[in-house]
């Protein structure tokens, strides 16, 4: 079953000069699929993920996700989208230093609204269990190592249930060792619960284990 569809999109930046930084970009992604986005320095793979996030929609071309169409969609209605359908992790965690584990793994399923507070603890908690950091709940989460804090922003991109989860350079930070736990985690998630993973990665043994690589090369396409 398809969850993404980006058909024919275009992307220019205006600044110092005009220029062309996606040109013509096409692909489709499955269910369960964990794909990585790869390619040389500056060839576009951010620009394409932000505007796969939603977050960009300065482009020209049609982006669908679970059968809806986005583009064109008011910046409200992208927000809705994203808060119920999409996970993301980033090379950063971004996790708020002075909250407990728990509590910034709730945050996003508290502002859905969907849950009652109750659900939301033991959703939590599952999803804690999953990256094997329902122990460390009660901690701050400041006081977590690297490796661990990354487990938790996965936790937190995962309470919603979302359908894809987008990762910028997920690894980028980490040692070997808690790059291959986070992998790990991701391949769970994509083949036991059949979320999509959809990833930008310059770490090569990352993007060998995935199911399937989008090589870019200057703002096109060239293996996929
Ligand atoms: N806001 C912007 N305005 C103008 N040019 C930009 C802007 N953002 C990115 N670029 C340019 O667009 C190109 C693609 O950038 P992008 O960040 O998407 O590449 P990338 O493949 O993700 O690179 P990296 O692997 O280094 O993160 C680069 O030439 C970059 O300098």
């Amino acid at each position: 079953m398809k969850v993404l569809s980006a058909s024919h999109i275009n992307k220019y930046f205006y600044e110092p000069e005009k220029f062309q930084v996606l040109k013509n970009i096409s692909f489709e992604v499955r269910k369960g699929e964990f794909l990585s986005l790869v390619g040389k320095s500056g060839c576009g793979k951010s620009t394409l993920l932000y505007i796969l996030s939603t977050m960009d929609t300065d482009y020209e071309g049609i982006l669908e996700m679970n059968g809806e169409k986005l583009t064109g969609k008011t910046q409200d209605q992208l927000a809705a989208f994203r808060n119920e359908h999409l996970g993301f992790v980033f090379q950063f965690h971004f996790l708020l230093p002075e909250f407990t584990v728990l509590q910034n793994v709730m945050l996003p399923a508290l502002k859905l609204g969907k849950y009652s507070a109750k659900e939301v603890e033991e959703r939590a908690y599952q999803k804690l269990k999953l990256v094997d950091m329902d122990g460390h709940a009660l901690k701050q989460s400041s006081k977590l190592s690297g490796g661990q804090q990354q487990r938790v922003a996965i936790a937190r991109a995962l309470i919603n249930d979302p359908t894809i989860i987008m990762g910028d350079e997920p690894t980028g930070n980490l040692d070997k060792k808690n790059s291959e736990i986070v992998f790990n985690i991701f391949k769970q998630i994509a083949h036991e619960n059949h979320q999509t993973i959809i990833t930008v990665t310059h770490d090569p043994d990352f993007a060998k284990g995935c199911d399937r690589i989008i090589e870019m090369s200057d703002g096109q396409i060239i293996k996929s």
